[in-house]
């Protein structure tokens, strides 16, 4: 064993959620690979190990940062700052890579730019993919499957440094894209944290008609859900996000706001023609936009099928799916009410699988995919 440990690199994730938990385990298991996670709370360290995502697991934060080749710092984008001020007083390993997946880059590389690290490097990263879950329990292997993971060196990072890094995350099976931070606030700020946003705003504003009027929350079908489900995220991580990227964020406001009076003007003038115009721009642009990318939880290979409403047909498409081979990863009943057809929302892991389901199922059902 002593052998093993001494030849093996060792990753050391700090804070084993979604995020942290997922990098454990595609590095779990691999040849060469030794996976330590840390977290200052005694029960975590212990779920970690119960639930197998990593080999070892320590309170210590001096322990795990000091064995390792590799940090990965997983923790809500807030905690980064004290993190790395405690890592650069340690004597980390010669050549150490240190690196997080915050979802905000410009501030945490100018806290990093200004630390002096002893022959350690630190190259920030964020993986786009996730979801609104958190949690070691919500942690899989194929989280980072075919999503991009942006990476932003420092100016002075060694090339060396950054290809052993990107060389690492090859098991993660991400496609690893180079970004300078401010530019990757920008982008990200507005495709994720502004949705976070309205989402947000918009829920908000629905459940104070609903205290009033408890129909508003019956009524809510597949659209509200659609567009909200981003709203039950982690209101710490994301107070985190928002804060760290306030400036961006209000200049994208400001663009928002301009988006609403547009359609505050278009119904004033009952301009219908002009509110058409938005959706056939909106449906082309989103039309565009990669279909099913694996690696985002919540958007595997999912399938739409529209189910009478009767008792033991859930078993019953689970065991034709199972009798053909298909390997079924999750089945979710989105809609079901009395006398209204439902809808089951059934997830696989690969393309194969899921074009041969939608093949056999529509023979039987309305199949949506
Ligand atoms: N959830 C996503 O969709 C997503 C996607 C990309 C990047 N991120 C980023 O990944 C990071 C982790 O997010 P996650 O979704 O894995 O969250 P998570 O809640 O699942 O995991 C966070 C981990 O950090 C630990 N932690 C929480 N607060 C802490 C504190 N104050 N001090 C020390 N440890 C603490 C938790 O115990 C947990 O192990 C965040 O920086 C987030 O911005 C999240
Ligand atoms: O899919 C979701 O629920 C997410 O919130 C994932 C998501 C996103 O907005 O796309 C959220 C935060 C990240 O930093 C990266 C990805």
């Amino acid at each position: 064993m002593g052998f093993i440990k001494d030849e093996a690199k060792t990753i050391s994730i700090f804070g084993v959620g979604l995020m942290g938990g997922s990098l454990a385990l595609c590095f779990k298991g691999k040849p060469g690979l030794r996976v330590v996670g840390h977290s200052p709370n005694p029960a975590s360290v212990n779920k970690y190990l119960e639930r197998g995502v990593v080999d070892e697991a320590t309170t210590s934060f001096e322990q795990a940062a000091c064995d390792a080749d590799y940090i990965f710092l997983c923790v809500p984008v807030g905690q980064l700052e004290p993190y790395l001020e405690r890592l650069s007083n340690l004597p980390l390993k010669p050549g150490c890579i240190i690196t997080d997946v915050g979802s905000t880059k410009a501030s945490v590389m100018d806290y990093a730019r200004k630390l002096q690290f002893k022959d350690a490097y630190f190259i920030g990263g964020h993986p786009m993919a996730g979801s609104e879950r958190s949690g070691v329990e919500a942690a899989s292997s194929y989280l980072y499957e075919n999503a991009f993971y942006v990476l932003t060196p420092l100016e002075s990072t060694p090339e060396e440094v950054y290809g052993r890094l990107e060389n690492l995350l090859r098991w993660t099976k991400a496609h690893v894209v180079r970004m300078d931070s401010g530019l990757h606030d920008d982008i990200v700020g507005a495709i994720s944290h502004l949705p976070h946003i309205i989402a947000v705003a918009l829920v908000n504003q629905i459940a104070a008609y609903n205290k009033d009027n408890p129909y508003y929350e019956r009524l809510a079908a597949g659209g509200f859900r659609d567009i909200t489900r981003i709203a039950s995220g982690d209101p710490v991580m994301w107070r985190d996000i928002l804060v760290h990227n306030r400036k961006v964020l209000l200049d994208l406001l400001k663009d928002w706001n301009r988006q609403m009076e547009h359609f505050v003007q278009l119904l004033e003038a009952a301009d219908g023609p002009g509110i058409e115009q938005e959706f056939i721009r909106a449906g082309q642009f989103r039309g565009q936009l990669p279909e099913r990318r694996k690696g985002v939880l919540t958007s595997l290979y999912d399938l739409y099928v529209d189910v009478p409403d009767h008792p033991g047909i859930v078993g019953s498409i689970a065991t034709q799916l199972g009798n053909e081979g298909i390997n079924l990863r999750n089945i979710q009943i989105i809609e079901s009410r009395a006398d209204v057809p439902g809808v089951l929302r059934l997830s696989f892991d690969n393309e194969k699988d899921y074009e041969k389901a939608a093949n056999l199922l529509k023979e039987q059902y309305t199949v949506h995919q």
